[in-house]
């Protein structure tokens, strides 16, 4: 079998997942990843023994490379020719100008969800609009929240006979761990509403309606939301907890075994042995779960950093038509990734 080579652009903090998750794909490449700086991401990748070949995306940093004695195999636009399609990982309005180099090389190359949306020719999530995606040469992935978001959405809405309508609230986390650009904040921050995950929602699920709130909460360790849908007909409790089960992508955890919050979360992702701590499942409280009403609500947790890989990788199938359909792209990802619940 050919494997589709892959190439992975920005090497931070979801550029290392995503190469990381590429290596997992029995039917995928990793070709090599791209960085603009000797960073500590790269460094790292040089005291790991390079797993990895890496190309600089800017030749200025060329003296920075040699200095820091890592070894750089060749430019961004080398990687690219080398590759069947390129994740773009970059800093929001980065992946913009990148795609001006793909869009002349003729490469497919899936952004993530800082870029603007017109950077894609389709907004893309692996569950709820794989089909869209199909031979299209530039998918714009969902950000960590909507991702997730989405992943429980659509899972009610297929399974528990559509969904009408939703709102949600985000207890979002403001940095990553080791970030320091945004400051040590001992505060909590409002967005103006609605939310854009609630609108990103709309755009790719548009009968869904949808509106939400969103406040920064000074932690490093994920996000929570929760979600109020309301269903064409009623959903109960055990119908939802019933589909969230049996999602690949969803794990349903007890607040009786433990799993009091976000922190929970990341320590028994840690706990597994998981590199660097990170659950690309989303977490699902089972006692969130309640009906109001003929509403359903619940809380879920978004790993943010580590979240959004399946949904990039069913990407990657979709722009290459390597499945027809969503069911067979998103088995594959997650059989390959270990997340398929019926092995
Ligand atoms: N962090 C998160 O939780 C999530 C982020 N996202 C989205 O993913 C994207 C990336 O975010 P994130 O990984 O956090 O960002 P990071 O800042 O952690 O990483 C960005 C990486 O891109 C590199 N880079 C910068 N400019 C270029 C360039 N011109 N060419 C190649 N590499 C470059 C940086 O290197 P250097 O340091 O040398 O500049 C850095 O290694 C954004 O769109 C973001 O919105 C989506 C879901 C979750
Ligand atoms: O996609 C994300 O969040 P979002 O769904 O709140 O936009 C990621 O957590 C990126 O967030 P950041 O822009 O704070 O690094």
């Amino acid at each position: 079998m050919n494997k589709v080579k892959v190439g992975v652009v920005g090497y931070g903090t979801i550029g290392q997942r995503l190469a990381d998750g590429v290596v997992r794909m029995g039917d995928m490449e990793l070709v090599g990843v791209a960085n603009r700086t000797p960073n500590l991401g790269v460094r790292a990748l040089k005291e790991k023994g390079m797993p990895y070949d890496l190309y600089m995306s800017d030749p200025k940093y060329a003296d920075a490379y040699a200095e820091a004695g890592i070894p750089v195999c060749g430019t961004m636009e080398d990687l690219a020719e080398k590759c069947d399609i390129l994740l773009d990982a970059t800093p929001a309005g980065v992946g913009a100008e990148n795609k001006k180099l793909f869009e002349r090389m003729g490469k497919p190359c899936i952004f993530q969800g800082g870029e603007k949306n017109d950077v894609a020719d389709v907004f893309f999530h692996g569950y709820a609009n794989y089909e869209k995606g199909l031979d299209k040469q530039f998918l714009k992935l969902t950000s960590c929240n909507t991702t997730g978001l989405i992943r429980a959405v659509d899972c009610l809405d297929r399974n528990c006979g559509g969904i009408e309508r939703v709102a949600i609230t985000i207890i979002r986390r403001v940095a990553d761990p080791g970030d320091y650009h945004r400051g040590l904040t001992n505060a909590l921050k409002i967005d103006k509403a609605p939310s854009h995950q609630a609108v990103d929602l709309m755009t790719i699920m548009p009968h869904v309606e949808a509106t939400g709130i969103l406040v920064h909460t000074p932690v490093t360790h994920g996000h929570i939301i929760t979600i109020t849908a309301q269903g064409k007909q009623k959903i109960t409790k055990e119908q939802a907890l019933e589909a969230f089960k049996t999602h690949d992508r969803i794990r349903v955890v007890r607040i009786a075994d433990g799993f009091l919050g976000n922190a929970s979360m990341f320590k028994y992702a840690r706990d597994l042995g998981n590199p660097r701590g990170d659950m690309y499942e989303i977490g699902l409280w089972e006692e969130s779960i309640v009906e109001y009403g003929d509403q359903i609500m619940f809380a879920i947790y978004i790993p943010q950093e580590a979240v959004t890989i399946p949904e990039t990788l069913d990407g990657v199938r979709a722009a290459l038509h390597m499945q027809d359909t969503m069911e067979e792209a998103t088995a594959k990802t997650n059989e390959y990734l270990g997340m398929a619940k019926w092995k």
